[in-house]
């Protein structure tokens, strides 16, 4: 639905070259809601803004639906673009107009007719929830409300595809919830492709299929949610999975115990959560497991457990005990390293 083909864009200003995105390939499949994560500065608003041509590439292909973006007249790029909706995290909406003319007035302004323009915005307007606040101004609303009369301006254009800016990045956790909760509905009852960027691992692991991982303007690991956050390769790709865990432990109890047997990081995926594997280690081998920290959360609806463990033993037994936890379908990571947050952390 969307296939970004060797994308490079180069920023050049007095300061010198910048170069934003190093050929960048992405592909984003019909019906899916595919996440684009990194950190300040990593390229995602650049990358999604090249979409939509708002950023021309400075090479590579951009296709939407099976067009060619990249070699359409101006005339015909914005005809595409109607079927590219966009949210923002600012929202971006006409502070002297309605929620209903907010609505209305792009409509109008691209040549819908009048009677089609009542028709959608008040079907939008139902399917986002506020059909009863359609004569306030945005100044009346909250943060949340301002972004569903942006989901409903940008669905109102029936678009094929919505790019997601950081749209829950200016919200509260709450209203977060709900914005994403609402994203889900119009991906699975519109049918609509969404391609969000996001620096919050939390928006990737309640709605994305899939995930790119962005750093220093390239993408270092993509795949399904599940399968590159339960087994990270990439640095950057691990760090995002230790902040939803957060292992709050100070450097002076690991390092009393690092030398009386091994510290590891214990990953449980789905069923195995469920499962107390730990507590055979200490039947089986001559091993005593001890939880430093713990923590379960969920990845795509799947139980997602990580636990701090010290494994108090001697290094043949601590071995077996690793072996065996690795068969029962435990990802087990040892070396203690310094996250930046100088909090110590197994990489
Ligand atoms: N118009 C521009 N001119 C010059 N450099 C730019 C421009 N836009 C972005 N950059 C640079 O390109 C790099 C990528 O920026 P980009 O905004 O795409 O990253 P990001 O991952 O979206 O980060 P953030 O969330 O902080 O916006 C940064 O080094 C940024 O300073």
């Amino acid at each position: 639905m969307i296939e970004l083909s060797n994308i490079t864009k180069t920023f050049v200003s007095k300061k010198g070259k910048v170069e934003a995105l190093k050929n960048v390939s992405l592909n984003v499949r019909k019906g899916e809601i595919f996440g684009v994560i990194g950190y300040s500065g990593a390229g995602k608003s650049t990358l999604i803004r090249c979409v939509n041509l708002l950023e021309e590439p400075t090479s590579g292909t951009v296709k939407v639906d099976g067009e060619e973006l990249t070699s359409l007249s101006a005339k015909q790029l914005l005809d595409a673009r109607r079927k590219i909706g966009m949210i923002f995290q600012g929202f971006n909406l006409l502070k002297t107009a309605t929620v209903y003319e907010n609505i209305a007035i792009p409509l109008k302004l691209t040549g819908v007719p009048k009677n089609e323009i009542k028709e959608r915005v008040e079907k939008y307007l139902t399917i986002v929830g506020l059909m009863e606040r359609k004569d306030a101004y945005p100044a009346q609303l909250s943060g949340g409300q301002k972004q569903r009369v942006a989901i409903a301006r940008a669905l109102a254009f029936e678009p094929s595809v919505l790019l997601s800016d950081e749209a829950t990045s200016a919200l509260d956790p709450d209203t977060t919830e709900a914005i994403l909760e609402l994203l889900l509905k119009i991906n699975k009852e519109l049918g609509i492709t969404i391609l969000l960027i996001t620096h919050e691992m939390h928006v990737i692991q309640k709605i994305c299929d899939r995930v790119a991982v962005m750093e220093n303007g390239e993408v270092v690991e993509q795949g399904m949610t599940l399968d590159v956050f339960t087994a990270p390769q990439h640095y950057t790709t691990k760090k995002f999975v230790n902040s939803i865990f957060n292992h709050d432990v100070s450097e002076d109890i690991i390092d009393s115990l690092k030398d009386q047997g091994k510290i590891v990081s214990l990953k449980f995926i789905g069923n195995t959560s469920k499962e107390p594997a730990l507590a055979y280690v200490s039947k089986k081998f001559e091993v005593f497991p001890n939880i430093l920290s713990g923590h379960i959360t969920h990845l795509k609806g799947q139980p997602f457990g990580s636990l701090l463990v010290h494994l108090n033993g001697e290094e043949p037994e601590v071995k077996k005990a690793i072996d065996y936890l690795l068969e029962e379908g435990v990802q087990v990571e040892g070396e203690v390293n310094y996250d930046v947050n100088s909090k110590r952390i197994p990489s």
